[in-house]
């Protein structure tokens, strides 16, 4: 039975950490998940993702700190270092859900996991660095613009003692590591893509019992790059610790590959009529569209309609998350196609399940008005107008033996470039390579 006022829910404040919560969210999915889900963005998403996030997620929302309340303000002020700290908090603001799971965008779902929700807050799993506290990937947490409040106000008053998330929850649910033990949570449902490397025995003897495996540290799997012909990820330069690990990392990619990677597809024939305005997103859908559509990657099963867009449950799929190959034709329940390079048409905004509200808007009761802080900004439409900074912040690299994704070089003024070489600060490897200059001049002598 679906629960509709209960939610995971995950951010992402980049294009990049988009594509950990769109693999995310799809697991999710393919795990049947009974609850809503719900991905919290930032003004820097693209609007091209913000599209691709709406066929995953129920709900896509937009939080901006800079446009909230006044104390949110100020601690941000204060602390800026906690930039992306205080956007995770912004989760304690869903005050249209009873209860909610936070998941990192850097986690993966490996079977279902609605049981979480017979916890209470604020239930998580231990830190594989330091039992004594929790791990902030994966939790258990009631809405409340109160508690939101509490937390800003700590963090103003207090910093957190990581600088992130995690040390500022850990000291404002400090009673976690010894009060009740119902709020640990079983480290199967947040286990450390690394763990089976420091602790094999034990992940030979619970390792199939994991539900949620968690890609903390530096290196995330869309750091890796990945063969699509065997199905695993490229080892070279990216120092892989062990056999598990990697078979989790082949795990993500293959969601990746069979799953996210066709939700980019249907944007091809945009391609054809978009205008010369756009160029920059226009390129980044070509090189996107044009391999999969004259070498599609090895399906291995039937081809299955895999897009889930608002109001439909689930995809009926098997229990496991490999049993999900599809090649979806991007298309809306509506079966209308959503031009992300254009704005969004009714029909698309509609089927597309994106909030165009902000998740104070649907609050009923709560705290005091003041404290509301999201209600009192208008509607943000999370599809919007695309504008120049809308062009992809990743490049997603394609052929039929490797697939990457690489953050964009952001491309600078002719004002910064020279400021850039005046200042010494010369990309020798890259584009100011003697290679690139050569071709400029001989672009330039023809
Ligand atoms: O540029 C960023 C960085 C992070 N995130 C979000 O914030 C989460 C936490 O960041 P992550 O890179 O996953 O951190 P971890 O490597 O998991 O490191 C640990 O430390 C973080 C900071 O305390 C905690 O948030 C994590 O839960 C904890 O596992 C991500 O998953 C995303 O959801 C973004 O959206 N954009
Ligand atoms: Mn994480």
């Amino acid at each position: 039975m679906p629960v509709s006022d209960q939610a995971f829910v995950t951010l992402a404040t980049n294009d990049i950490y988009c594509q950990g919560a769109l693999v995310l969210g799809q697991s999710l999915r393919n795990q049947r998940a009974t609850r809503r889900l719900v991905v919290l963005i930032t003004p820097q998403v693209s609007n091209l993702l913000r599209v691709i996030l709406s066929k995953v997620f129920d709900e896509v929302i937009e939080v901006n700190l800079m446009d909230s309340a006044d104390y949110i303000h100020l601690a941000f002020l204060k602390r800026p270092e906690l930039g992306v700290t205080l956007t995770k908090l912004h989760c304690w603001t869903l005050t249209h859900y009873s209860k909610c799971v936070f998941l990192d965008a850097d986690t993966l779902v490996l079977s279902n996991i609605d049981e979480l929700f017979d916890r209470t807050e604020f239930s998580a799993a231990p830190d594989p660095g330091w039992p004594d506290c929790f791990n902030s990937g994966v939790f258990v947490f009631q809405p409340s613009l109160e508690t939101h409040g509490l937390l800003l106000q700590h963090a103003t008053d207090h910093g957190s003692f990581d600088g992130a998330d995690q040390g500022l929850l850990n000291s404002f649910f400090s009673s976690w590591s010894t009060a009740d033990i119902h709020k640990h949570l079983p480290f199967i449902y947040n286990l450390s893509s690394n763990t089976a490397y420091t602790y094999s025995p034990a992940f030979k003897r619970f390792g199939s019992s994991v539900k949620v495996v968690h890609f903390l540290g530096p290196t995330k799997p869309w750091n890796y790059k990945y063969n699509p012909q065997t199905g695993s990820v490229l080892e070279e330069g990216s120092g892989l610790a062990n056999q598990h690990q990697t078979s989790f990392l082949n795990l993500w990619w293959k969601i990746y590959q069979h799953s996210i990677l066709p939700l980019y597809e249907g944007f091809r024939d945009e391609e054809e009529h978009a205008s010369p305005g756009h160029t920059a997103a226009v390129e980044e859908l070509g090189a996107i569209s044009a391999v999969g559509s004259s070498q599609p990657w090895p399906a291995e099963g039937p081809v299955e309609q895999t897009v889930v867009t608002d109001d439909i449950p689930p995809s009926p799929k098997g229990s496991h998350a490999e049993d999900t190959i599809g090649w979806p034709e991007l298309e809306t329940s509506a079966g209308v196609r959503c031009d992300p390079l254009s704005p969004p048409s009714p029909p698309c905004a509609d089927s597309s399940g994106t909030q165009s509200t902000s998740p104070a808007d649907k609050a009923e009761g709560g705290p005091s008005p003041e404290i509301l802080e999201p209600s009192q900004e208008p509607p943000v439409d999370v599809t919007g107008d695309p504008s120049p900074q809308d062009a992809l912040e990743v490049d997603l690299a394609m052929s039929v033996f490797e697939i990457s994704i690489e953050e964009k070089v952001k491309e600078l003024s002719p004002e910064e470039e020279r400021r850039k070489w005046e200042e010494g600060r010369i990309d020798y490897m890259g584009k100011d390579a003697f290679a690139r200059i050569q071709e400029k001049l001989d672009r330039f002598l023809q």
